[in-house]
């Protein structure tokens, strides 16, 4: 256990060339997500260094004028890339914004690639250099883990290890930078750092869960907080895998609360990464995980129609 009830896992596990210990992962992170849809994961690939390198720039990217920070939003993508400003994006079903202004960077696609999948190009902070090469590497380690996770999934579903690995390869994953900025006044109409929803993606990878602020909700409607270790990420299912599961892995509901006022003063960083597959992934109900108990619960749809219908929800697309 992790310091907070969210379980633990090692990747180390299910990496080693026993199959005792690989096939323990894969049942303690499986049963993980029958529950609480939560883990906590080491062993995974980014390097202490690369993390508080990633962590420098992103304050220093946060740090710049807003005029500056605004004109890397790039317009009629949904925040797909480049910044997007505070308060944009609220829950789903919620009507105040988030008290949040985050960064995106997306798939890096090999140049013969770039006409099959038609994603927006990444954007480059010309004042902060570094920011975009620490993304870029953090991106793909992250997207290395995942990866991993997923054959384990795989394996827990009975299905081939393999079976995401096309789907995920060269998939519409988004790494985010998010800042909570420090909190000036009385939040307006309950508004919080980010209000309860649950994922859209397949799984979702977060770096910095290591201060209080996120919260998830038990099945039975109670909030516990989420807080990992010094080496660890916090790993959770997303709408994408519950939905193509029958809802048999959980995407569980987070929120991310205000801290309490004499905290009101400090940022908090926090950068997850959605894992997506690519748009024509088919999220139709597997048939194995259908039986008597669980008829099927959601109507086919592919990764890139659920997408655009969510975001819409959120705001990201007008
Ligand atoms: O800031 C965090 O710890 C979590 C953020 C989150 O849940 C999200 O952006 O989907
Ligand atoms: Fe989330």
């Amino acid at each position: 256990m992790s310091q907070t009830g969210i379980p633990s896992v090692n990747l180390a596990d299910f990496l080693s060339e026993d199959p005792a210990r690989k096939q323990k992962f894969v049942n303690e992170i499986g049963r993980a997500y029958e529950e609480i849809g939560f883990v906590a994961l080491k062993g995974h690939f980014l390097s202490d260094e690369l993390v508080d390198n990633l962590y420098s720039s992103v304050r220093d990217f946060y740090a710049l004028p807003t005029e500056t920070k605004q004109n890397y939003i790039v317009e009629g993508i949904g925040g797909q890339r480049g910044y997007t400003k505070f308060g944009n994006e609220h829950a789903k079903g919620s009507k105040v914004g988030d008290l949040k202004e985050f960064w995106h960077f997306g798939q890096y696609l090999a140049e013969e690639d770039k006409a099959k999948y038609n994603y927006p190009e990444n954007v480059s902070v010309a004042e902060v250099p570094t920011f975009t090469q620490y993304g870029e590497e953090t991106y793909k380690q992250l997207e290395k883990t995942g990866v991993y996770v997923l054959r384990a999934l795989a394996i827990f579903l009975g299905l081939d290890e393999f079976y995401f690995d096309d789907k995920v390869a060269n998939g519409n994953s988004i790494l985010r930078a998010i800042h909570y900025p420090p909190i000036t006044e009385e939040p307006k109409e309950g508004a919080v750092r980010a209000g309860a929803h649950g994922d859209i993606n397949l799984i979702t990878l977060l770096m910095g869960a290591q201060g209080r602020g996120l919260q998830v909700q038990k099945h039975d409607g109670t909030w516990v907080d989420a807080i990992a270790e010094d080496d660890e990420l916090v790993i959770n299912v997303g709408d994408m895998l519950s939905r193509h599961t029958n809802n048999r892995l959980k995407s569980t509901i987070h929120r991310v609360v205000n801290p309490e006022r004499e905290l009101w003063g400090s940022s908090r960083y926090s950068i997850p990464f959605f894992m997506h597959p690519v748009s024509d992934m088919d999220l139709s109900v597997l048939e194995n995980c259908v039986t008597e108990e669980n008829p099927k619960q959601f109507d086919d749809i592919t990764a890139g129609d659920f997408l655009t219908q969510r975001l819409r929800e959120i705001g990201l697309i007008k």
